[in-house]
């Protein structure tokens, strides 16, 4: 079974995409964590993460960077957002999602466009998402206790420009599948959003497998 979870930063899809591959004991792509690795090789090379050449020469970065906590940092997020953009590291990190998700078994990735370019024949979509503020409260929870002290606007205005960013760009941009069940986690709490996941996947396996 493939289940592709998209959505926007921080709406908790990358929790949802977890705790599914925990519960039918499947592996997992968080592939966010490739452009993030992309992106930190080019702060590390001193790159220009908007010229695409630069961008496109990081893709072929450390594999060992992928395990390293600091991919989490909110500057290699912004710039994993920018090079992200250019259409050559779409496609130099596609084949390696695609095959992640055509393993025998099935899989989970999470990302942005896993419904829409990755794995568009998945069994089972889904697109959660959640509202700007409150995705910026629980970002900035989460930074705090990494010991990083921005505050709530300044966050809340990077998940703005985050979402505009991802939203426009011309290929593979954030948006739901036209068959992705939608997941609104504003108001639910981890479990009660991971039960729901667990719910929508039954329910969209259950329809194709009638007769
Ligand atoms: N339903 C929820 N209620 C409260 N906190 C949540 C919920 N879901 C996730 N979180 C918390 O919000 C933060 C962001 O969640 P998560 O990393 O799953 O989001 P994401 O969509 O994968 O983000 P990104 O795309 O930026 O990696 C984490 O600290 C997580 O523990
Ligand atoms: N399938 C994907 C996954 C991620 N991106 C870009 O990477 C940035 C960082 O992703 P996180 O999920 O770790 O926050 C994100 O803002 C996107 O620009 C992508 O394009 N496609």
């Amino acid at each position: 079974m493939i289940i592709a979870v998209d959505g926007p930063a921080a709406s908790g899809k990358g929790t949802i995409a977890r705790a599914l591959a925990r519960h039918y004991k499947l592996p997992h792509l968080d592939t966010g964590l490739l452009y993030r690795a992309v992106a930190a090789t080019v702060l590390d090379n001193e790159l220009d993460p908007e010229k695409e050449a630069d961008a496109v020469a990081a893709c072929n970065f450390d594999e060992a960077m992928l395990a390293q906590e600091r991919l989490k940092d909110d500057l290699i997020g912004k710039t994993a957002s920018i090079v992200s953009a250019h259409p050559l590291v779409r496609a130099a990190l596609l084949q390696r999602q695609k095959r992640f998700a055509a393993q025998p078994g099935g899989a989970v990735l999470d990302g942005r466009d896993i419904g829409t370019v990755i794995a568009p024949h998945a069994d089972a979509k889904l697109f959660v998402k959640a509202t700007p503020m409150i995705r910026a409260r629980r970002r900035h929870a989460e930074l705090r206790d990494r010991g990083s002290f921005a505050s709530l606007d300044k966050v809340l205005a990077d998940i703005r420009a985050r979402d505009e960013r991802d939203s426009s760009r011309s290929q593979a941009p954030l948006r739901a599948a036209e068959d992705a069940a939608l997941l609104d986690t504003s108001f639910l709490s981890i479990d009660a959003a991971v039960q729901r996941a667990i719910s929508l996947v039954e329910a969209r396996t259950a329809t194709a497998k009638q007769p």
